[in-house]
């Protein structure tokens, strides 16, 4: 399958609490593909109300962006949650991220209780995995999320939760964290849907938070998910085809279009097998490095749902 060049990008998708309401017009403005507002998290008991409340006025003095908006809600299992949810309905941004899914009945009782609204229309679902439960989950909460009636687009990995949920610690705590982590990129990948890697704390490690997204694109990802504007350069060059892959790929579609290539399977190229199975790869390259070239193109999501959860890779 090759990506059709509609499907947007998330390289970088950077986590804003939602009661820092000086500086959320100005998150979008700062380069990531995504800006997460954070309901959860990030936002202490005492500020959920006006984080909530300034989240709502932010959408509603700019109901439009350049960049793809996401609202994190808490569980509705809070006393937060329906509040969040409700919130985010009316908002309407282009997804709600719902934290700490565990099972597909998590993401179903999200559809229910938006189903209960006086405007019910579907909301697009993201859903983080970022514990053991959601980790062992992992395939079925991305197969059933994508049935009919749940709109679920994108899985988010959540290591600090899963840390602290695992006891996993220290410097080596990724290494050990990486067949979970491959788990919930199987389990997108499987489902069609995208997959982000998680965060990189130390936000002054400019080192350390690009060797992370390197790795993370290595391992899959679609993207990282960020807690600073200074780690959106990394992200945004790590999720992105480099001129050599660029380059590389032009020869192999022109070679496969070469008129004693034609009907072919297979050819002899720079010293390598490439099969139809590589063209279809480098044709998505292509197609995924047009649409980071022309932002414009990232805001063209068609109707159909399907459609624009339809995936291909090709770094
Ligand atoms: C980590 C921070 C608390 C650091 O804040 P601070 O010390 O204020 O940063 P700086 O002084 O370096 O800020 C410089 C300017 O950049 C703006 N800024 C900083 N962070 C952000 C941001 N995330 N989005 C937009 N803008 C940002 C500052 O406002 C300064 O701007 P200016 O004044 O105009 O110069 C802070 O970065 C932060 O709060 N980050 C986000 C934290 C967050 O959202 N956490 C929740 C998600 S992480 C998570 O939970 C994932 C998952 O669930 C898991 O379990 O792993
Ligand atoms: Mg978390």
């Amino acid at each position: 399958m090759v990506a059709p060049s509609f499907i947007r990008a998330r390289r970088s998708a950077m986590f804003i609490p939602g009661d820092r309401q000086s500086a959320l017009r100005k998150a979008e403005t700062l380069g990531s593909d995504v800006v997460i507002f954070d309901l959860e998290d990030a936002v202490a008991p005492a500020a959920k109300q006006d984080a909530r409340e300034a989240v709502r006025a932010h959408f509603a003095a700019a109901p439009a962006s350049p960049v793809e908006r996401v609202i994190r809600i808490n569980g509705l299992d809070t006393p937060w949650g329906t509040e969040d949810l409700l919130a985010a309905r009316a908002a309407m941004p282009d997804a709600v991220l719902i934290p700490k899914v565990e099972s597909a009945d998590t993401l179903l009782a999200v559809v229910d209780a938006l189903e209960q609204t006086d405007a019910p229309d579907m909301l697009r679902l993201w859903a983080m995995i970022e514990t053991p439960g959601g980790i062992v989950n992992a395939a079925t909460i991305a197969a059933r999320g994508r049935e009919a009636g749940v709109p679920l687009a994108c899985l988010v990995a959540g290591t600090n939760d899963l840390y602290k949920a695992t006891g996993l610690a220290g410097p080596g705590a990724r290494a050990h964290a990486h067949p979970w982590l491959m788990q919930i990129v199987l389990a997108a990948r499987a489902a069609d849907i995208a997959v982000l890697d998680g965060v990189y704390n130390d936000h002054r490690d400019a080192v350390g938070c690009a060797a992370e997204c390197q790795e993370g694109a290595q391992m899959g990802f679609d993207g990282k998910t960020l807690i600073h504007p200074g780690q959106i350069g990394a992200a945004n060059a790590a999720f992105s085809p480099g001129p050599e892959a660029v380059a590389r790929a032009r020869r192999l579609v022109a070679a496969f279009a070469e008129p004693q290539n034609e009907g072919r399977g297979v050819i002899a190229f720079e010293g390598a097998m490439a099969e139809r199975l590589h063209l279809e790869q480098a044709e998505a390259l292509l197609a995924r490095a047009a649409r980071i070239a022309d932002p414009d193109r990232q805001g063209k999501e068609p109707a159909n749902a399907d459609e624009s959860l339809s995936h291909a890779h090709g770094n």
